[in-house]
């Protein structure tokens, strides 16, 4: 009798989700991201409607009164170390001060670039001031509003620093409080697997696809091991490397199996769900399980293999739920890959198979096998690449140094071209500081957004091979320096990466000489660091001008003077 009940019951249209009753009723294709121009990368697509999570309005203008965090000040201390790594090991006193006006991400980081925004804030790409190690920050959007606001953001940091490390799961590295927000500290990833996977050819791609479950099985089966599952499984949740590797992130659902009975979750107030698209059936009833994991992962991989985008409602959402693909789309698929999905997205999440049961499937075994081959032949390249970099650079450094000092002191050196290296090295320094600290109290000068056409990782290459760099200290005649102006909107329009005439920043990050030429710009940048350590609010540029009107007959001066500057 009872068991009638339970199957009359299954059967049942699963309840939608109300709050997406306006969504998308079936699989649609992919949106993909335009090419990046002169807004950041992200705010035309976090302005699309379809794109739940990773795709937010953008932040309402400011309002006359101020927020509620102004008014009543949750935290009296200005820094709190949320993780046990920095509360066991603070950073060294030259690197942070805390009796300094500046906050601690000012002292400990110089701000690379805004490299994404998600629901919760936003990621810098930071330097470390102490390690010299490039890592991403990511800031919680707004101040926090209350304890449970703040409890739900520092959740995140915690469960991510419980985990022990593995190679599929992205690196925690520290977590700290400052002004009413939050801090996460963790590696330095290329980009997410929802933005690559837009920005491939449309069109079917299983071999990603067999290296993406491959990768994520590994880092699930990691979490269960320990306990652990993530509930919020998805491409925007995971990250990707240089090398291609997938590392899972996002550890704000995370849930520790015993913690999970429907009456405990529901208890817990500030619990959030996840994405609607990715979600097992089971979660709305309130059944909170590993096997959940499975399922989400299952319908990711289905998304990333066809190409398409899962409807976040409607008859496609029920069908999935009830256990049958959409043929149309999964067709064009090997059997192997079908069978493999068709298990994970089986409705009952006790007859879903376990992470482990499908690691030992014969054929994720031989995927995973190729995928480790792949995996490492591609890190060893790139490990390879670098090492040449290194040696290469201190060769030309080594043999400069004794070419010019063995140099009998009459003969004319022969002008060189500064090394192509030298121009890597200088130009990302500036670029590193885009975002400089303003050292209020508040820090939010630090994280001004640029209307920079690109400020990803890559971006510095647009410029790097154009233009070499000084900083001195002579104020550039005529070029109307301004020690507070800190816009970055001209020379982040589209013409930077041309002759960089009209580039004009101040106080933040560079200065050009105008009308200068390609071949010897004078490009000097500045940071409140380095002003600091120079003694002024700017940097700005000496010879600049004659140079920018070039002429043959100061030829002679201009090798001399770079002569002058290689001898030790
Ligand atoms: N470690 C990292 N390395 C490189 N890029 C990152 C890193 N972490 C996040 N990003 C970028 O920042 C974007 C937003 O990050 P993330 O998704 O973690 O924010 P979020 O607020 O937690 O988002 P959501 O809650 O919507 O999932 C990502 O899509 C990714 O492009």
């Amino acid at each position: 009798m009872s068991t009638t009940v339970e199957t009359t019951v299954s059967r049942m249209p699963l309840p939608l989700p109300t709050h997406f009753s306006h969504a998308e009723r079936s699989f649609s294709l992919k949106k993909r991201h335009l090419p990046v121009s002169s807004s950041s990368t992200s705010n035309s697509s976090y302005s699309s409607p379809d794109r739940l999570s990773h795709s937010l309005p953008p932040r309402p203008p400011s309002k006359g009164c101020p927020t509620l965090s102004r008014v009543f000040h949750q935290h009296s201390s200005p820094w709190t170390p949320l993780s046990h790594s920095l509360s066991m090991s603070p950073p060294p006193s030259n690197v942070y001060d805390p009796s300094k006006q500046e906050t601690y991400f000012s002292q400990c980081f110089t701000n690379l670039g805004l490299l994404g925004r998600g629901s919760f804030g936003e990621v810098y790409k930071v330097q470390s001031n102490n390690d010299g190690r490039q890592y991403a920050v990511k800031r919680s959007a707004q101040r926090f509003r209350g304890n449970s606001e703040r409890n739900r953001s520092v959740r995140e940091a915690r469960n991510h620093e419980c985990l022990c490390p593995h190679p599929h799961i992205v690196d925690f590295v520290a977590a700290w409080e400052e002004c009413g927000r939050l801090y996460i500290q963790t590696e330095l990833c290329s980009t997410s697997l929802l933005q690559h996977s837009e920005n491939q050819p449309p069109g079917p791609d299983e071999p990603a696809a067999w290296g993406y479950l491959c990768d994520l099985l590994s880092a699930l089966q990691h979490l269960h091991s320990q306990g652990f599952m993530h509930l919020d499984i998805k491409p925007a949740n995971v990250l990707i490397t240089d090398s291609g590797r997938l590392k899972l992130g996002d550890f704000g659902l995370l849930l520790k199996f015993r913690d999970a009975s429907a009456t405990e979750v529901k208890e817990k107030e500030d619990v959030q769900e996840g994405d609607p698209r990715y979600m097992a059936p089971e979660l709305l009833r309130g059944d909170y399980g590993p096997a959940a994991d499975v399922f989400s992962l299952g319908v990711s991989i289905l998304e990333l293999a066809c190409n398409v985008e899962v409807p976040n409602g409607g008859q496609g959402w029920q069908q999935l739920r009830q256990g049958r693909l959409p043929s149309e789309l999964t067709n064009g698929l090997s059997t192997e890959l079908q069978t493999v999905l068709q298990m994970m997205l089986v409705p009952e999440p006790s007859e879903r198979p376990t992470v482990s049961e499908l690691l030992d499937l014969p054929s994720v075994r031989k995927h995973r096998w190729k995928r480790h081959i792949h995996l490492k032949a591609i890190e060893t390249m790139l490990k390879l690449a670098s090492l040449c970099q290194f040696v290469a650079y201190f060769g030309y450094r080594i043999f400069s140094y004794f070419h010019l000092s063995l140099l009998p002191r009459w003969t004319k050196p022969v002008p060189s071209t500064p090394p192509k290296d030298s121009w890597d090295r200088d130009l990302t320094l500036p670029l590193n500081v885009l975002h400089t600290d303003s050292g209020s109290p508040e820090d939010d000068d630090v994280f001004m957004q640029p209307t920079g056409p690109d400020l990803s990782p890559t971006f510095s290459h647009g410029i790097k091979s154009r233009l070499c760099v000084e900083s001195t200290s002579t104020p550039l005649p005529g070029s109307a320096l301004t020690p507070t102006q800190s816009n970055l909107g001209d020379w982040s329009s589209s013409n930077l990466p041309q002759t960089p005439s009209s580039i004009h920043s101040y106080g933040s990050s560079l200065t050009v000489t105008p009308s200068a030429s390609p071949l010897c710009a004078k490009l000097s940048f500045s940071s409140t660091n380095s002003s600091q350590r120079h003694g002024r609010s700017w940097v700005t540029i000496e010879e600049a001008l004659p140079r920018a009107s070039f002429e043959p007959k100061n030829l002679l001066s201009l090798f001399e003077d770079t002569t002058t500057e290689e001898q030790p």
